[in-house]
């Protein structure tokens, strides 16, 4: 039974890996991503200058999830390209992600001239979903400027390149999007996102639980896998089949890697679970994985991908 996928134009071993922002901050975390199941890693978004981020408490896991206002704390891209440089030697035929994300379109435009002016052969992740800079709107909520983006990217980049989208929650919006989208040669998108600028409290101290915009934050975990699901399957049915689908979000079972493929992702990313359980969690999703196909008498991941039935 084999859980490996294919994005991209390339094979993966495995078709988990993390989501950027999780055990992808820097070289430590990353070794810890290179040394488990995970079939790759992602960095932490890279921006131009390395940024310290909003101020602490900033993460909190919650029962049934977590919420996160960090504030795009990263090394700067230079970094993430000379750690994913070293590991291209270190251990090649294996192919990493680059995630990136500018504050304006120039920007986007300048970390992708780095890109191109390095050594780096992997897959840039666009993400146009930070829900947590303060004064910076998500950019996947304006759609002008996400087509303005992505046309300026498409002339100057020539690698493969994803975006990291945020949530939708209605289905004129999924249209929408997709119609912008498809006019594009992205290798995938990545849905989703974070859940903007949820509020988690402490009813004994009648508190907010995190410093940063009074206690708003990304919201992961359980909260998040029914809208990821949805986001998943809506863009697999109208995105054109050379766009992949990278399923974020809810992921903590065998199960839910499962049935994110069967929405018709290709590749799945373990973010809240993973930052609770660390990198061994890549064992365990692979093998409750391996066991839900084998009972179910598939053998390959292409047996059921984006097979999900619906009640005609
Ligand atoms: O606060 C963050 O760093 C952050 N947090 C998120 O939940 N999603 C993102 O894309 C980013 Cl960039």
């Amino acid at each position: 039974i084999s859980t490996k996928t294919t994005l991209a134009g390339f094979e993966f071993d495995n078709c988990l890996m993390n989501a950027a922002g999780v055990y992808c901050y820097d070289a430590a975390e990353l070794d810890q991503m290179q040394a488990s199941k995970a079939g790759t890693f992602v960095t932490k978004s890279a921006t131009l200058q390395a940024r310290t981020g909003n101020p602490e408490p900033r993460y909190l896991a919650t029962p049934l999830g977590s919420i996160n206002s960090m504030g795009l704390p990263n090394h700067g891209l230079p970094y993430y390209l000379d750690y994913v440089s070293q590991q291209q030697i270190a251990v090649p035929n294996k192919i990493y992600f680059q995630s990136i994300t500018g504050f304006n379109i120039d920007e986007d435009e300048q970390l992708l001239a780095q890109i191109t002016a390095s050594d780096f052969k992997g897959i840039v992740e666009l993400n146009l979903s930070c829900p947590n800079v303060p004064g910076k709107p998500q950019t996947g909520y304006d759609f002008e400027t996400v087509e303005r983006i992505l046309t300026r990217v498409f002339e100057v980049y020539q690698g493969p390149l994803g975006i990291k989208l945020p949530p939708y929650f209605d289905i004129v919006h999924f249209d929408q999007m997709a119609a912008i989208l498809n006019q594009f040669p992205l290798a995938f998108v990545n849905c989703v996102n974070s859940i903007g600028n949820g509020l988690f409290i402490d009813a004994a101290t009648e508190t907010v639980t995190i410093k940063p915009k009074n206690g708003f934050g990304g919201i992961g975990g359980d909260y998040l896998k029914p809208t990821a699901l949805a986001n998943v399957h809506a863009f697999y049915q109208r995105l054109k089949p050379e766009i992949q689908i990278i399923g974020t979000g809810g992921v903590k079972s065998g199960q839910d890697v499962f049935e994110h493929l069967l929405c018709g992702a290709s590749m799945v990313q373990v973010g809240t679970a993973l930052q609770k359980e660390g990198p061994l969690i890549f064992d365990r999703l692979t093998a409750e994985l391996k066991t839900i196909m084998q009972q179910k008498g598939y053998t390959q991941i292409a047996d059921f991908q984006g097979q999900l039935k619906h009640l005609d």
